[in-house]
């Protein structure tokens, strides 16, 4: 097995004013990750599922270097992460993030200037940028929408966008947090075959959900998680047929039953 690109050990992270909330609330969670490990091989097709606020966003921005943890530590080639301006932009060429919502991420006028913004920033001359801006849009379908004001885009749009703008730093692993959300069913499957094609070329992807079909259809690996806990990552198939781990996760529950209504009621 090749070594990880990254490699989470043992990450406990509270983000600020967690304990003082759980007190208010009387909730138990103190912390957001509570011991997490888990790592990423090269060309890996590697879900992250986990219902809503059992801490994949937060694991994710440990993962790029956004957050420090506690305690624990995230290797990436078998070194600590160096969380200097220096080191992050060198780790950024290597690993990028995409936000859950594309809002938080674009930001300039145009789609190519968005786009452009990463490899201007590792101050790449002008042909450079432009190949790279060129492959990245083709990369995600939106080869013919470069000069189009950002807010003029749809929101699956957007979503393509920011993984073009990841894709611009030619990273070897591209980390997307709940990236099919807001998307129609279309939009989904065009953005999983793009993912494939990203994935052919050697591209290690992992991405959240919690969408249990999707990820079952899409992933070759799945870690699950669960109260700020890794609490199983293995092969697609061993994690998915698990039912017993998939309801402590809350990742499937009882369906909804109508209530009935009394006989009579119009
Ligand atoms: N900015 C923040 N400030 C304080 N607490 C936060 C913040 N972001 C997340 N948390 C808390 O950290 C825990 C984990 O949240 P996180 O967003 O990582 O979960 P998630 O699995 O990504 O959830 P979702 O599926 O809803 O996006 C939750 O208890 C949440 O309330």
């Amino acid at each position: 097995m090749p070594p990880p690109i990254l490699e989470a050990r043992d990450l406990h992270f509270a983000w600020p004013g967690m304990a003082r909330a759980a007190g208010l609330c009387g909730a138990q969670r103190l912390r957001a990750l509570d011991g997490v490990s888990l790592a990423l091989r090269p060309g890996a097709r590697l879900a992250l599922l986990g219902a809503n606020g059992s801490g994949k966003s937060t694991l994710l921005l440990h993962l790029n270097g956004t957050l420090r943890p506690d305690s624990g530590v995230v290797l990436h080639d078998g070194a600590p992460l160096d969380h200097s301006k220096r080191g992050l932009l060198a780790l950024r060429q290597r690993v990028a993030l995409v936000f859950q919502d594309p809002d938080d991420q674009l930001f300039a006028g145009t789609l190519a200037q968005d786009v452009s913004f990463g490899p201007l920033n590792l101050g790449l001359a002008g042909d450079a940028v432009a190949q790279r801006v060129a492959e990245a849009l083709a990369a995600v379908g939106l080869e013919n929408l470069g000069e189009m004001p950002l807010h003029m885009l749809s929101h699956g749009q957007r979503k393509r966008a920011a993984i073009a703008g990841a894709l611009a730093m030619r990273p070897r692993a591209l980390l997307l947090d709940e990236p099919t959300a807001g998307l129609d069913p279309e939009g989904v499957s065009s953005l999983l075959a793009h993912l494939d094609d990203l994935n052919a070329q050697g591209i290690a992807i992992l991405f959240s959900t919690h969408h249990l079909d999707l990820a079952r259809a899409w992933a070759d690996e799945a870690a699950i998680m669960s109260e700020g806990r890794v609490l199983a990552h293995d092969g697609g198939e061993a994690v998915f047929s698990n039912e017993e781990l998939l309801q402590t996760a809350r990742l499937r529950c009882a369906p909804h039953r109508r209530a009935q209504r009394a006989p009579g009621h119009a």
